[in-house]
């Protein structure tokens, strides 16, 4: 993962998580996150529509950090890389998955909730890993117990956040940023709800700016 990349991801705080069905709704989503200042998005292979939803969004909006979630094989990661996603994130640790990955220059966020998978992760050489299900293993009380002997690993915790909470997971130094896909459920974009959407975007940028201070 480019320092840049991470950079980025820590400046923003808040990555939607995308289901998409209809893949030609990726450039309509692309333009709102992209006009509203939150250029990031995750979209999982949960649907078969991702890697065109991928492509379309890499070819749109190239300036928008793109990455490919739920990604569970070697095969998705190599899909993903292909269509044009910059990393791939997994929801566990799958120790073939993720060698493949580093065997092969495709950046990869695998998920963990243990001391146990941060350790292996480590000894792949991993800095940064995500917390997942984030509030069903323990919520911010676990992730800060899980990082503070490992202060060289960075978490993107997912799984469960909402605006009720993300604020209290960005208050840990070592979160680099908050996944959720309450921003754009698939159910909003089916609809193609823009409006719906664009109130979430701005709410997070609301409640961000008053935790600035
Ligand atoms: O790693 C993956 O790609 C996943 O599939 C996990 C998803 O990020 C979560 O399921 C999103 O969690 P919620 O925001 O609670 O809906």
């Amino acid at each position: 993962m480019t320092q840049s990349i991470v950079d980025t991801l820590s400046s923003l705080k808040v990555i939607p998580v995308i289901q998409i069905n209809r893949a030609e709704d990726a450039i309509w989503l692309g333009e709102i996150l992209t006009q509203n200042q939150l250029p990031v998005a995750e979209i999982t292979f949960r649907t078969p529509a991702a890697v065109k939803a991928i492509k379309l969004i890499h070819e749109h909006f190239p300036e928008l950090i793109l990455c490919a979630g739920t990604v569970l094989t070697a095969q998705q990661a190599d899909m993903a890389k292909e269509a044009g996603a910059s990393f791939v994130i997994s929801p566990g640790y799958n120790p073939s998955t993720v060698d493949y990955c580093l065997n092969n220059g495709i950046d990869i966020v695998p998920g963990i909730n243990s001391p146990s998978q941060i350790e292996v992760a480590l000894e792949r050489g991993l800095t940064l890993v995500k917390f997942f299900p984030a509030e069903a293993s323990g919520g911010v009380k676990m992730l800060k117990a899980l990082a503070a002997p490992y202060a060289q690993m960075q978490f993107m915790p997912t799984g469960g956040i909402s605006l009720n909470n993300v604020s209290d997971y960005l208050a840990i130094p070592q979160v680099v940023a908050c996944g959720g896909s309450w921003i754009a459920t698939a159910d909003t974009i089916d609809k193609q709800d823009k409006e719906t959407i664009v109130n979430h975007i701005q709410n997070i940028h609301s409640l961000l700016k008053t935790h600035k201070g």
